[in-house]
């Protein structure tokens, strides 16, 4: 669905990966590492200095038209809505400009202002509105068209949590019809929720790329298992642990995922004891790329 080689502009030097069709991507790295630059390279709005983008198997920046057709997109720094209009009439303009049939358009525009919760404000215009506000008509103009490839720059930022439980249900829904999405985010919440795969820049360059349970197991190996018990303790001295922490009949167990594994912690214990209860809790990933970020 979108290809990289070997691309540069500004601080990107040499991205070079493919994103297959159905996934949904979360971009992260620090503030200037090139996440945005990244995202308008796929999106056609700038093109590169050096290598090749192909994004729904086009060159971005050509044959415009008929590539906006395929793709919706959002971007922090770049106005959706014409401030003299009314909200209503901006995305009766954008119905028209991309040949939506007016009874699936309201279908469509009802159910997503209900969902995000904009619909009381369909007749204020844009500047009426406060930022979270904004953010919310703006997420449901880039939802209401069909397109296979979704691209949200920094989508949460002003929302609040109603707002941001309703981008996540909006997303999971073009996730089940296949469509490939890309998300960047400053929030380890909006990513671990909503990608499949993750993509850390640092400074320009491919840092990881991988699914996300590669890059807990990079970043943020560690995890502790809450074992309940029904009767004799287990003896885990030849398991690979970290440490644990036995209370009454409570089991605490704390190790590296990169050396043993919860289901293998479990299968352990199950060889001797009655166990009543699990769970199994991870280190914060957010705490672990806030550290490379700064
Ligand atoms: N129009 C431009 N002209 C020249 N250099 C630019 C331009 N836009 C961005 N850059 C360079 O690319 C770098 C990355 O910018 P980009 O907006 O992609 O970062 P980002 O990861 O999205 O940051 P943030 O998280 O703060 O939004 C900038 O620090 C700047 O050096």
């Amino acid at each position: 669905m979108v290809i990289c080689d070997k691309v540069n502009k500004f601080i990107l030097h040499d991205v070079d990966l493919h994103i297959p069709q159905g996934v949904t991507l979360g971009i992260i790295g620090a503030s200037g590492a090139g996440k945005t630059t990244f995202l308008k390279l796929i999106s056609g709005l700038l093109k590169p200095d050096g290598g090749v983008v192909r994004s729904c198997r086009n060159n971005p920046v050509e044959k415009r038209a008929e590539f906006l057709r395929r793709i919706s997109v959002l971007f922090a720094d770049i106005p959706v809505f014409d401030e003299r209009l009314s909200i209503i009439d901006c995305l009766e303009e954008i119905r028209i400009m991309y040949g939506m049939k007016q009874k699936e358009f309201d279908e469509r525009l009802d159910y997503i202002s209900e969902t995000l919760g904009f619909t009381e404000n369909l007749l204020l215009k844009s500047k009426q509105l406060s930022l979270g506000q904004k953010r919310r008509a703006e997420l449901g103009l880039t939802f209401l068209r069909d397109a296979d490839l979704y691209i949200f720059d920094e989508p949460c930022i002003g929302l609040d949590q109603f707002a941001k439980s309703a981008f996540y249900k909006l997303i999971e829904e073009k996730k089940r019809e296949g469509k490939t999405i890309l998300v960047s985010s400053h929030d380890m919440e909006d990513i671990s929720k909503i990608a499949d795969r993750v993509l850390l820049l640092e400074k320009g360059e491919v840092a990881f790329y991988g699914s996300k349970e590669e890059l807990y197991k990079r970043l943020a190996p560690m995890e502790e298992s809450f074992i309940e018990l029904d009767g004799k303790l287990p003896d885990i001295s030849d398991l690979e642990v970290d440490r644990y922490v036995v209370e009454n009949d409570k089991m605490i167990i704390r190790y590296n995922s990169n050396h043993v594994s919860s289901k293998e912690v479990l299968e352990r214990i199950c060889k001797t004891s009655r166990v009543k209860s699990v769970s199994v809790r991870r280190a914060s990933l957010g705490e672990s790329i806030k550290k490379i970020e700064r």
